[in-house]
């Protein structure tokens, strides 16, 4: 028997209590939000999802999540959506062919890559993932897409770090969050 999903007031102010905050990891400086209480509470989990879902305006074909932590959120959005699931990994990861994508980190570049044979040219795809910082990895996941061909109709976060200016980056684009941190 599924837990009754938190929903409204009671699901943000639950968020509050879950999501943990680690100063200095994985680099001095930086203010690390763990979801993983979250992700261990059967109540909060459930809204997060039932509540990124109600939220996306429109048909949606797929949902990507992007590795790691994004995975865990947008495959069950993909199921309660009725929508396919798309893993997008770190480079080296998925067995070719793949398209890729780099984008730019504090220091130096990462690259993120996708199965284009699982993305049919005009899919509505929907993005999923925990945390939006800079926005790099959200701006190259949609990079991506657009290059198989695919339309990224929004994009969803559990948290915002707003003081990081991530949605400037995903300007033209819907963009949701659950949390905002300023
Ligand atoms: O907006 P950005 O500055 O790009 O940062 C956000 C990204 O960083 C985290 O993933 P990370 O690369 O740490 O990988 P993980 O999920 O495997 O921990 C997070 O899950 C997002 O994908
Ligand atoms: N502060 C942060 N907490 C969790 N994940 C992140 N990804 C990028 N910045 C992050």
């Amino acid at each position: 028997m599924p837990a009754a999903a938190l929903r409204g007031d009671a699901l943000i102010t639950r968020m509050h209590e879950l999501i943990r905050d680690v100063p200095d990891f994985p680099s001095p400086g930086v203010g690390f939000k763990d979801i993983t209480p979250l992700l261990a509470d059967a109540k909060a989990f459930a809204g997060v999802v039932e509540e990124i879902a109600s939220r996306v305006d429109g048909p949606v074909d797929l949902v990507a999540g992007t590795e790691a932590r994004g995975f865990i959120l947008a495959a069950p959005v993909a199921v309660a959506l009725g929508a396919g699931f798309v893993p997008v990994r770190k480079h080296g990861k998925l067995p070719g062919p793949t398209a890729a994508e780099e984008y730019a980190l504090e220091y130096g570049t990462a690259t993120v890559e996708v199965h284009p044979f699982t993305v049919p040219r005009g899919a509505r795809v929907l993005i999923v993932d925990d945390v939006l910082a800079t926005g790099g990895t959200a701006g190259a996941t949609i990079r991506l897409f657009e290059h198989c061909g695919a339309q990224v109709v929004g994009l969803s976060f559990l948290v915002e770090l707003e003081f990081l200016h991530g949605r400037d980056v995903l300007a033209g684009h819907r963009v949701e969050s659950l949390l905002a941190v300023s």
